[in-house]
């Protein structure tokens, strides 16, 4: 956004004195006075209030602004920009923040502060970071009119240029997480947090049988390549799955592996730490491209079981009647509601965003409203279940590094006769370590497995029990 010669900053002041400053002071006195004077100024708000309209008048300054976000949409430019600034300018910046990576030796310093001056061919520019009372940042950038034609034509394109060519470089997976929305007020608190993304899953170690895991990777693949099918046939950029199985089943384990997979950042959603459908709305607006937005348990997750007018009690319509609009509108942003996160699924804001794919959770897929899990809302229903021959000779590969072994026909007929997750099958083979050997991990499995068959067939003689006693007494009220 430009804001062309007015100029309602802070640093209006201080550029307006600076002018004077530069042509006297030799150049680390110059920048010692500078951010003297942005300090001073900065307090003596009174000051700055009056001076600012006085000098929007007669600064030489120009300022442009440049959003996290602009009618919703989430600004990359700002990102590149975020990201030159961040690394490139450290050589600048006076406050640095060091961390240091899993994988790598040396230490990564980063900005930490809000502003910055920076060079370019001869001119100087300044850069100021700002956010607002709902955590939304704004970077402004100020330069003097007479470089004007040097910060539009060639500055900006360098800095977002650089700024995407350190992304590509440093491209790391991420992991958000949502802060809660009351604590989105406070400064430097925005909508997402996070850490860098390590997962070891991938589709090779995932036991799932080999064809349904073949669709999935094939699914994810041609969805990932499929901007231009997109473009042609006019739908967002964006899939839906929809995981569903019994605990331990993997459905944690194959959103890692698809993110590993197609190198997407995820965006764990928590339903509980936001209020209304607004925020939701922002929250999903501010997710970026190449992401998945999971949200996991979604059975459990709120009020997301048919809060829609449709469904109301006669009772409900006709109090609302009776306090006509108001009402109404206070249920809608009272919290998150099912209609809500659809609107998300199929309207326009994610014609906002482009390469999202959106995964559900749930252990109870009987639990959810059929709404959800109508076919073209999720593009892939997909069931994660019990430990299968299939899936349990790829763990076995991972975890005994075994491809065959005589226990595997025992464990082939029990596991056909036993419900048993693949998380605990995975728990007795992960037994192994350098003393045991993989002859008792097996054996061990063998014996998990059958104490199971003898305690799911007792509870399935037990309901078998109740069923004919019940049937016995109808039948006995008969007569
Ligand atoms: N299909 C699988 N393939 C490989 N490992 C698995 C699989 N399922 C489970 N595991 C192992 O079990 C652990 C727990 O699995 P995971 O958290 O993915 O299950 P989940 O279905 O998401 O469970 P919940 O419903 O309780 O969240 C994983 O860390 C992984 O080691």
């Amino acid at each position: 956004m430009m804001m062309g010669d007015t100029f309602g900053s802070s640093f209006a002041n201080l550029f307006f004195l600076c002018a004077t400053i530069q042509q006297i002071f030799p150049n680390d006195l110059k920048i010692a006075i500078n951010e003297f004077l942005i300090s001073t100024i900065q307090q003596l708000s009174f000051f700055q209030r009056f001076s600012d309209r006085f000098i929007n008048f007669f600064s030489p300054y120009v300022v442009i602004t440049f959003c996290e976000y602009e009618d919703y949409r989430y600004n990359h430019a700002f990102a590149a920009i975020e990201t030159y600034l961040g690394a490139k300018a450290t050589d600048k910046a006076k406050h640095l923040r060091a961390s240091q990576n899993k994988d790598s030796k040396g230490l990564v310093l980063k900005r930490d502060e809000t502003r910055v001056q920076d060079e370019y061919e001869g001119i100087r520019v300044w850069w100021e970071t700002e956010t607002d009372s709902i955590g939304f940042i704004t970077l402004k950038l100020t330069f003097h009119r007479r470089s004007r034609d040097i910060v539009t034509n060639s500055y900006i394109k360098y800095v977002v240029e650089e700024g995407k060519s350190i992304e590509d470089k440093n491209k790391k997976m991420k992991l958000f997480t949502n802060n809660p929305s009351s604590h989105w007020g406070s400064s430097k608190t925005s909508l997402w947090r996070y850490i860098d993304f390590e997962h070891p899953a991938n589709f090779d170690t995932l036991a799932l049988e080999p064809k349904k895991k073949e669709e999935i990777l094939n699914d994810l693949v041609a969805f990932s390549n499929g901007k231009d099918y997109y473009k042609k046939i006019g739908k967002a950029w964006k899939r839906g799955y929809l995981l569903y199985g019994p605990p331990g089943t993997g459905k944690s384990t194959m959103i890692a592996a698809m993110a590993n997979l197609l190198n997407y950042s995820i965006y764990d959603l928590e339903l509980t730490a936001i209020q209304n459908n607004s925020e939701l709305r922002k929250l999903l607006t501010a997710t970026s491209n190449k992401s998945i937005i999971v949200i996991e348990d979604i059975d459990c997750s709120l009020v997301l079981t048919g809060n829609r007018k449709k469904k109301e009690s006669y009772w409900t319509r006709l109090r609302k009647d009776g306090q006509q609009g108001e009402e109404e509108e206070e249920e809608d942003k009272s919290f998150v509601t099912l209609s809500g996160l659809l609107n998300f699924i199929d309207g326009i804001w994610s014609a906002c965003g482009q390469e999202r794919i959106i995964v559900f959770t749930t252990n109870h897929l009987a639990k959810l409203d059929p709404a959800l899990i109508r076919r073209g809302r999720m593009d892939m229903n997909i069931e994660l279940s019990y430990c299968t021959f299939e899936a349990f000779k790829i763990l076995a590969k991972n975890y005994l590094d075994l491809d065959s072994h005589p226990l595997f026909e025992k464990i082939e007929s029990l596991i056909k006769e036993t419900k048993i997750a693949p998380a605990d099958v995975a728990e007795k083979l992960m037994k192994k370590n350098r003393e045991i050997d993989a002859d008792e991990s097996l054996e061990d499995l063998v014996q998990a497995l059958e104490r199971r068959k003898m305690i799911q067939r007792d509870q399935v003689d037990e309901h078998k029990d109740k069923k004919s006693y019940k049937q016995l007494k109808a039948f006995r009220m008969l007569f």
